[in-house]
């Protein structure tokens, strides 16, 4: 038995060896990582303890290391609310932390007569409370970020084991613990160190699983979107238009794109220097966001210029969405820091998808030809593109 015990000890090793690494590599879960490392110290030195009995101080290898596996999974339970964003719920882990370590003291680590109640009960009571009410308050928010087929996974076991653990609070409650005792090689204390061996691995490998999913998740969207409005970036949004456009193609699903740039932002950098242009840039996107539809999207493509697409939009109402645009982009000036708000205007070009297109980037140029003859019509102004009938030329800037 305390071969067994000092094998499962060795394995945490291995595991908080393992969260080292992981703490060194990732970032934002660096505070989550440390919890499961300690969770992992605090079960090797837990089961360390107890593999020393019966020859070892029963304080120590009894009520110590009854508290010590119980600080263990508080602090599992404390690292998944940390990495779900979940209250951490402290003064109730406190709160049992307390009421355990009362029970271990009254109770005393040696069969005192009948009716004495090992400590290990109210530690496996807590351990049982702490995985269910996890797995029961963490599966909303897991499911939410990983998709409910993976919270499935992760809480699976914390389930079951927190059943486990809820059975063996029971039985070390109904036991006549002065005639037989815990430590003793039987059949059900060598399966429970067994389901525990499973359930450390399977805790670990389902956390570091959950962390590389966050790591995978965060790198996609880098991929994907802008640093600084968050809004697609021209990669992605030339994704989403080269969709649409084989929608139109096969199935006559219209779409309408809109060019958005602003005007004269080189004097706002210039005038109240580069963090201002970026906090209108910012303003920009997150109106932009707000105001089109949630099936519309936005992408920066380029300094201060922006493409709004418009699945099933007819152009008259991208006309009008266009023009709203403009007008509530000139009605909310941005606070740059400035003694005043700055007042931005932008020019839009607005081409729908028609026949005549020949390919993708024709539209696009048609867009493009819009925007500059709004820019050179004097900008703050929208234009929509006439159907072309011909190659549209690239857009020649237009004298400022
Ligand atoms: N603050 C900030 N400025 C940027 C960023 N990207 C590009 N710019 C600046 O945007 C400015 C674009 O200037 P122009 O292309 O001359 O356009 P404009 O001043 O808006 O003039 P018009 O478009 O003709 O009205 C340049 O000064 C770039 O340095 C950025 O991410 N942040």
């Amino acid at each position: 038995m305390s071969a067994l015990l000092q094998l499962t000890c060795f394995q945490m090793l291995i595991y908080a060896g393992m969260w080292i690494a992981g703490w060194v590599i990732v970032g934002e879960e660096r505070r989550a990582v440390l919890h499961w490392l300690g969770f992992n110290l605090l079960l090797a030195v837990g089961l360390g303890l107890v593999s020393l009995r019966p020859a070892g101080d029963p304080w120590l290898t009894v009520v110590l290391a009854n508290l010590v596996l119980a600080g263990a999974f508080l602090l599992l339970y404390r690292g998944g609310a940390l990495f779900l964003r979940l209250p951490t719920r402290d003064v109730e882990a406190t709160m049992l932390m307390l009421s355990c370590a009362a029970f271990a003291v009254w109770t005393g680590p040696v069969p005192t007569g009948p009716g004495w109640v090992h400590p290990g009960a109210a530690t496996a009571a807590l351990i049982g409370w702490v995985l269910l009410a996890a797995s029961w308050r963490s599966r909303g928010a897991l499911a939410e970020q990983f998709g409910p087929r993976t919270a499935w996974v992760a809480l699976a076991p914390q389930v079951v084991y927190g059943i486990v653990q809820g059975i063996r609070a029971w039985q070390i409650f109904t036991l006549n613990a002065s005639v037989v005792q815990l430590q003793t090689q039987s059949a059900s204390n060598q399966a429970l160190v067994y389901v525990s061996m499973l359930s450390a691995a399977v805790f670990n490998l389902v956390f570091m699983f959950l962390i590389v999913l966050r790591l995978m998740g965060r790198l996609t969207y880098m991929v994907e979107h802008d640093g600084l409005t968050g809004l697609l970036n021209r990669r992605a949004i030339e994704t989403l238009l080269e969709r649409e456009w084989v929608r139109w193609r096969r199935m006559g699903q219209p779409f309408t794109v809109m060019a958005l740039d602003l005007d004269h932002f080189k004097q706002i950098n210039d005038r109240w220097g580069h963090p201002a242009g970026d906090a209108v840039l910012r303003s920009t996107a997150s109106l932009l966001r707000r105001e089109v539809r949630e099936v519309d999207s936005v992408g920066r493509v380029g300094g201060e210029e922006f493409l709004v697409l418009m699945p099933g939009c007819a152009p008259a109402s991208a006309a009008y969405v266009a023009e709203r645009l403009r007008g509530v982009l000139r009605a909310r000036p941005v606070d740059v820091g400035a003694a005043e708000p700055v007042t931005v205007t932008g020019s839009i070009g607005v081409a729908a998808v028609e026949s005549t297109d020949i390919d993708l980037e024709h539209l696009l140029r048609r867009a493009d030809a819009a925007l500059y003859l709004a820019k050179a019509q004097g900008r703050d102004r929208v234009v929509c593109a006439a159907a072309a009938s011909g190659p549209v030329p690239a857009t020649p800037v237009p004298a400022i």
